[in-house]
């Protein structure tokens, strides 16, 4: 699903309108008419409400008197709110509110705090609030009664329905400029908008839907952004087909390099990981004192057992390495691998001279701190994985910074590195420095450990399935979380394991597969 910006947005209006012809009403109209439709089946349950539609003094309020008169049209019981004077309404909006007026409709105006103050004590027993305040056009701090209107909407005991962007929250960046309405769900016009899924905002959008506005498709196909949001449709796009007469030699050997005392079960889950999401062999690379440990529970994997110090591998182990990736495809280093000087020195060795596509995780990431300028020199392909506390230290940024800035700081490290940045979190972020996709999948019972040792098993199996590295980190990335969805269904949203998401990929992937075939 593609991603605009607020100005690709407008940008895209101003063509359909000025180049095409479409007049700006029949937009507002397909808007307004497309999520009234969306809203009646979503809420049949509260019909006939009664609803109110709290509008603003431009087109987003515009797309709500619309609304309003469609579900006015099919029984509802409909109360309209304008936060502006009569007069200060122009345009396209215009003509939407005079017909609500002309139509008797119930329609009053609260221009200032006071009056929407000494109104809303009468607004009782709303089934549902229709949010139309702020859509693209908002550009700065909400304040005054448009803020109190918002802080009254998500105090409201009803759902509420945003037209467009849940008010408050810029519709690019997704910060959120002073409040934001808590949405239960928001209709996006043509596009979903990029501040829709961002963090911070992605938590105020509810369940995202895309309002076809009936523009030329000449116009929609001609859209060329760099932003797209992972679901289950672009998730199957980029699954490795098989074919009946395959072998496991066509869906190459991952080698996994991880693990240290206390820590083998990194090494194995990533291990297991990759060979749930489809590789054909998958070796790990591990201190010949914990072989043991690591093949007891896993006999599919293979192990590449190496002398290194006081049970973890070190540079010492490099020749053996380098001996055991003439065979491999793809290598995952840095799960539980350690973080001590002849790791960082074993690290430094690879990253400079392996040629095979290579994700860097954990451990590995801490060892690459201090010395970053050998990642843009590698001549295989890199995958980096970091949470927001890595990429906070891999920048020199806070982990505020960061995460106020999820995408720019990502896309700017894999533009400085020639590197695939995953930037975990709530809509994982996936950029080779030019494209940016966002993981849609995923719930927060997958803050737990090991969740991110399955994340590297997916891609290194994917890699050495012989997908180019942006789209095997963003197709991990999606059937990870799509698989923790599964998991938060069959055991709640708190207590499920790395193991049980481990587990449950090749039913994630069954899914996909079905849900894109249907
Ligand atoms: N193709 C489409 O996406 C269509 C979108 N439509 C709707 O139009 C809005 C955008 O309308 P616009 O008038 O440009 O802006 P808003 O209605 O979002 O904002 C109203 C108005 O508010 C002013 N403003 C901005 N920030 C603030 C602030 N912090 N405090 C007070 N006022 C503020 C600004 O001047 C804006 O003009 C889009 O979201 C859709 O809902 C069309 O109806 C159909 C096609
Ligand atoms: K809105």
């Amino acid at each position: 699903m593609k991603l605009l910006t607020a100005q690709q947005m407008r940008e895209l209006d101003q063509t359909t309108i000025n180049d095409y012809g479409v007049p700006g009403i029949v937009l507002m109209e397909n808007a307004g008419h497309g999520a009234a439709r969306f809203i009646a089946e979503r809420y049949q349950h509260l019909f006939p409400g009664p609803v109110l539609v709290v509008a603003g003094k431009g087109n987003n309020g515009g797309d709500g008197y619309v609304i309003a008169r469609h579900l006015e049209n099919w029984g509802w019981t409909v109360k309209v709110v304008v936060l502006a004077e009569h007069d200060a309404i122009q345009g396209d909006a215009a003509v939407n509110l005079n017909v609500l007026l002309n139509s008797q409709a119930d329609v009053v105006f609260a221009a200032d705090g006071d009056s929407f103050k000494a109104q809303s004590t009468s607004w009782c027993g709303m089934k549902l609030l229709i949010d139309a305040v702020f859509g693209n056009g908002l550009n700065s701090e909400v304040r005054g009664h448009y803020r109190q209107a918002i802080e009254w909407m998500n105090a409201y005991p009803a759902p509420v329905a945003a037209v467009d962007m849940p008010s408050g929250v810029e519709a690019t960046s997704g910060r959120i400029l002073g409040v934001a309405v808590a949405a239960d769900c928001s209709l996006s016009f043509a596009f979903a908008k990029l501040g829709q899924v961002s963090y911070p905002a992605q938590r105020c959008s509810g369940e995202l839907h895309v309002v076809d506005l009936g523009m030329p498709l000449c116009v929609t196909r001609s859209v060329s952004c760099c932003y797209c949001l992972i679901d289950a449709e672009l998730a199957a796009s980029l699954l490795p087909v098989r074919q009946a007469d395959d072998h496991k030699g066509t869906f190459g050997h991952a080698l996994v390099v991880a693990g240290s005392v206390g820590k083998v079960g990194a090494a194995r889950m990533t291990a297991h990981a990759a060979l749930r999401s489809g590789a054909g062999l998958v070796s790990a690379a591990i201190e010949y004192d914990l072989v043991g440990q690591l093949m007891a529970q896993t006999p599919e994997i293979m192990s590449r057992p190496m002398r290194g110090e006081n049970g973890q591998l070190s540079v010492a182990c490099f020749d053996a390495l380098k001996e055991a990736w003439a065979d491999m495809s793809a290598v995952a280093v840095g799960p539980g691998l350690g973080t001590d000087v002849t790791v960082a020195a074993l690290v430094a060795r690879l990253v400079a001279e392996c040629p095979l596509p290579v994700v860097l995780d954990a451990d590995a990431l801490t060892v690459m701190v201090n010395q970053l300028c050998g990642l843009s020199q590698r001549s295989g392909a890199t995958v980096i994985t970091p949470h927001p506390g890595e990429m906070a230290r891999l920048t020199g940024l806070s982990i505020a910074e960061v995460q106020d800035n999820r995408i720019d700081v990502a896309q700017a490290f894999a533009r400085d590195h020639g590197v695939v940045v995953l930037l975990k979190g709530a809509h994982t972020v996936i950029t080779d420095g030019e494209r940016v996709w966002i993981n849609s999948s995923g719930n927060s019972g997958m803050a737990s450990a090991g969740m991110g040792d399955v994340l590297t098993g997916m891609i290194v199996s994917y890699l050495a399935q012989g997908l180019e590295p942006f789209c095997a980190a963003a197709l991990a990335a999606y059937v990870h979380g799509a698989a923790a969805d599964l998991c938060r269904q069959q055991f709640g949203g708190v207590g499920y394991l790395a193991g049980d998401v481990m587990a449950t990929i090749p039913m994630a992937r069954r899914l996909i597969e079905e849900e894109c075939d249907a």
